[in-house]
């Protein structure tokens, strides 16, 4: 086999394919392999006249089809399978050649892998694509992570299959090991978090005020038109104006309401508890799944027929569209906060892992391809490369404006929630997340108080520095400084 192939993809199910399909189209010479020959088969025998691709039976002829420094971009299923790819390949890979980790994996599974294929001479890249299959065909937006000296030879091939938004590629170098990795899990939990607000808006205007779904998603139609405009709007509009084929009902009737998760919007949440970055929007959005998905306990709440609301609110009319337009603002203010909590640990992480991350850039290659692609992810990289939001972004003047302007309605909405009895995680805990950053003063005083009574942990004062401790068993309790 003569070695042609400037670059190869490993794993050609739904997003291998597509990619492989995507490099092909845009003039690249394209190895392809897969575990089961038959797919490879499948590849070529429907698209193989899409552009130059070299089907390879063996791992070996896969390698032997490239070019080098080789390139192989791995799109197998993350864990232990991404771990076998990668080691089957180094074996049979030369120093210099590129690895390429396109999968969800594990951000410190990613610097582990690096570190071990950096000392066997090659690189590693873990690299973070959005966009789905059909983003991963059209133009997905990818967050690779690596060296600089592999970012050189992927550049030219990644920005001609990426999106474009604005007329720049969706895809940038974002630091060193597993940054683009780390980047693209904080990417699913932020997508988790809008999911959940664009769901409890929903909730609020089906159960809340008797809508249809066709009526909501004429609704999401038209807030598509406003800031809100994004993918994610967009596809939720579609979603609920399609009707069931079998039975003639919107089709969100008929879909069973647990929602899945593969673990990236885990890991986001798992990983903030580590760096001590509140994210509670996405938080709140992982546990809203957990709890749709906990089927027996479900079950046996409802036997329990609790007392309470149940939703469902008698208004008029006016009141009724000043309402929808309270949910349009709270749900642009949660938005915001989840975008904020997000940047957030990303920055915190940066610190910890030692990445130098451009945080506009993230947010420049977010704006095409991607699943949480929107309009205002113009104003974030604005307010990032302005030095505007550098300690949150809820401080940069164009979103502290709009929180301000949203301020009233997003209160309305939680407190109306609170009064119908829908639950409202992530409306609710972002404007928590909002108001614990506006007090002056936090009840975090007391806890302090408690934990100096039962275990001595000590506190500190506001009006003298040093540390301090109360002797709360012995008569006087006298404080004592340490
Ligand atoms: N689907 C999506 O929207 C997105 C997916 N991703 C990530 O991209 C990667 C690929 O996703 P997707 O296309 O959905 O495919 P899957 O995650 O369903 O994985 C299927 C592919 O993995 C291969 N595979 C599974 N086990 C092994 C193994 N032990 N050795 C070798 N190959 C193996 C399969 O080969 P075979 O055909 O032989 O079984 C097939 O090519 C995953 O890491 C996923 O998390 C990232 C962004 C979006
Ligand atoms: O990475 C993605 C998009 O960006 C994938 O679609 C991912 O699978 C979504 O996560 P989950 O399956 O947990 O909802």
């Amino acid at each position: 086999m003569s070695a042609e192939a400037n670059v190869g993809v490993v794993g050609l199910a739904a997003m291998g394919a597509s990619l492989s399909r995507n490099l092909a189209r845009h003039g690249n010479k394209v190895a392809v392999f897969n575990r089961h020959y038959s797919r490879t088969e499948k590849l070529i025998a429907e698209h193989g006249d899409e552009g130059q691709f070299f089907p390879a039976k063996t791992l070996k002829e896969f390698v032997d089809s490239l070019s080098k420094p080789r390139t192989a971009i791995i799109m197998v299923k993350a864990g232990a399978p991404t771990d076998e790819m990668i080691n089957d390949l180094a074996d049979l890979m030369e120093p210099g050649d590129i690895i390429v980790d396109a999968g969800n994996s594990y951000f410190k599974d990613t610097i582990k892998r690096e570190k071990a294929i950096r000392a066997r001479g090659l690189h590693f890249v873990g690299c973070g694509v959005s966009g789905g299959e059909e983003g991963a065909l059209l133009g997905p937006s990818m967050m690779p992570g690596g060296t600089e000296e592999s970012w050189k030879t992927l550049k030219p091939i990644l920005e001609s299959i990426s999106a474009k938004a604005e007329g720049e590629p969706c895809v940038t170098h974002i630091g060193s090991d597993g940054a683009g990795h780390f980047v693209k899990m904080v990417h699913n939990g932020i997508e988790y978090s809008d999911m959940q607000l664009i769901a409890e808006s929903y909730d609020l205007m089906r159960r809340g005020l008797g809508m249809e779904p066709g009526e909501i998603g004429d609704v999401f139609e038209e807030w598509n038109k406003t800031e809100l405009d994004s993918y994610l709007i967009e596809i939720t509009s579609e979603v609920l104006h399609e009707v069931d084929k079998k039975t003639g009902k919107p089709l969100v009737d008929v879909i069973v309401d647990h929602a899945g998760m593969k673990g990236t919007g885990t890991w986001t949440v798992q990983t903030a508890l580590e760096l001590a970055v509140p994210v509670t929007g996405i938080g709140e959005a992982v546990f809203a799944r957990g709890l749709s998905s906990q089927g027996e306990l479900r079950e046996e709440a409802q036997r329990q027929n609790f007392e309470g609301p149940t939703g469902s609110v008698e208004m008029p009319l006016e009141e009724r569209q000043a309402f929808v337009n309270d949910i349009r603002e709270a749900l642009y203010a949660s938005k915001i906060v989840a975008y904020a909590q997000g940047f957030n640990e990303i920055t915190a992480a940066a610190k910890e892992y030692d990445w130098n991350i451009d945080l506009a850039a993230v947010a420049r290659i977010w704006r095409g391809g991607c699943i949480i692609r929107a309009k205002f992810l113009n104003r974030i990289s604005d307010a990032f490369e302005a030095g505007d939001a550098n300690v949150s972004l809820l401080f940069a003047p164009y979103f502290k404006d709009a929180i301000e302007t949203a301020e009233r309605s997003w209160r309305r909405v939680v407190a109306r929630a609170v009064t119908f009895g829908i639950p409202v995680p992530v409306f609710s805990s972002s404007l928590a997340y909002f108001d614990g950053l506006r007090s002056k003063r936090l009840p975090a005083a007391l806890i302090q108080g408690q934990r100096d009574f039962f275990g001595a942990h000590t506190y500190q004062r506001v009006d003298e520095p040093g540390t301090f401790h109360t002797l709360w068993a012995e008569p006087g309790r006298k404080e004592i400084t340490l």
